[in-house]
């Protein structure tokens, strides 16, 4: 029996982390042509940059005018940025620098640590953002694997503090460093966002930021044949999102249209995850959101750290909170538990309709 396209797709994905150079391990073999597994069937389209303005929000503000702010972009776009937000830009600026060296070491250097499996708290590979499972027609079928590199760090589990010997001592010092103060920030967007819930600064606390995600999009020779990142929604109650200067990010507007969100020195982004849109019982909004690449000459770097309630086990239930629950707005979704919304992800996939809808209350 002739191997199937599945069979097919697998085994390329298989050959792809037996290389064991990642993408950036492509560009330094000098591909000239995207390989089929990242290649998107048509162009990303995005709108006109310029006509999308991301709501800011002044963490100076008196607290009754932030929370009010983060209220207003949560409830529409689902994704604002913060300034004076007390991350200080070196620990930024010295993270993503350290992931960007992690990810140009020489091919000897870095290729024992590619592994799709942990290694420690650590992985270090491309990973896909599965494909749905029903079949879409074959003009709209996303890429396969997404133009990007990541080093995933897990915090959870691990209570005398993650194991990252396999990274370098100046990169395990500066993601650290720059996990223990975006967390402080994590727990004051939780307030600010229950408060602009109308519940009290508890009800989303307490948060912890689990699970960190770097990324390394190589340049790219064919930039507008792959995505950097598929698009999707995140499963967290929401993500704080620093990304360097090159840009690539984009958001899916009401519209259906995707534009960019152009990247602001000194600012870090927030955005909200189909957990938090649960338990808001759709009072804020998941976003869809998306990886272009920009450059065919410079790479691009980014680091999202998501968070979760702290006890988040597989089996733990989460739902619409009470207090949120009226005659006027009824729960929209039933109780469900994290490995309910996982499986779904694989199943249906990351994007919008989202998996969240087989949650809904009809
Ligand atoms: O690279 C980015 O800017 C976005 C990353 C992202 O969406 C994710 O890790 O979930
Ligand atoms: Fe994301």
């Amino acid at each position: 029996m002739a191997p199937s396209v599945a069979d097919h797709d697998a085994l390329a994905v298989f050959e792809f982390h037996e290389s064991r150079g990642g993408v950036r391990g492509l560009v330094e073999s000098g591909v000239t042509t995207v390989p089929p597994l990242f290649l998107a069937p048509v162009a990303p389209v995005s709108s006109a940059a310029g006509n999308f303005s991301i709501p800011s929000v002044d963490l100076s503000l008196p607290r009754p005018h932030a929370a009010a702010l983060v209220r207003a972009a949560a409830r529409s776009c689902g994704i604002f940025q913060v300034t004076n937000h007390g991350v200080p830009a070196g620990t930024v600026e010295s993270a993503l620098s350290e992931v960007r060296a992690f990810n140009e070491q020489p091919f000897a250097a870095r290729s024992p640590l590619y592994s799709v499996t942990p290694i420690g708290a650590v992985t270090y590979a491309t990973i896909p953002i599965p494909r749905p499972r029903d079949v879409q027609p074959a003009a709209t079928t996303p890429p396969l694997m997404s133009w990007r590199d990541s080093l995933i760090v897990r915090f959870d589990h691990h209570p005398g503090g993650p194991d990252l010997r396999i990274l370098p001592p100046a990169c395990q010092e500066s993601l650290l460093e720059y996990h223990r103060s975006v967390t402080r920030l994590g727990k004051e967007i939780a307030g600010l966002l229950s408060e602009g819930l109308g519940v009290e600064a508890e009800r989303l606390e307490p948060v912890e930021g689990h699970l960190m995600q770097c990324h390394y999009h190589p340049p790219c020779p064919e930039p507008e044949r792959v995505l950097g990142s598929r698009e999707h929604t995140d499963a967290s109650l929401f993500t704080v999102l620093a990304q360097d200067g090159v840009g690539g990010l984009q958001v899916r507007l009401d519209d259906g249209e995707w534009v960019d969100v152009a990247p602001a020195a000194g600012a870090v982004l927030v955005n909200i995850g189909d957990v938090l849109k649960v338990v808001s019982n759709d009072a804020y909004e998941s976003v869809e959101h998306r990886v272009v690449i920009k450059s065919a000459n410079e790479p691009r770097v980014s680091i999202a750290l998501f968070f979760n309630p702290a006890n988040h086990g597989e089996s733990d239930f989460f739902g619409p909170l009470p207090a949120l629950v009226t005659p006027e707005k009824p729960a929209q979704y039933r109780s469900l538990t994290w490995r309910e919304m996982l499986n779904n992800r694989m199943e249906l996939g990351h994007a919008k309709p989202s998996s969240l809808d087989h949650f809904k209350v009809t």
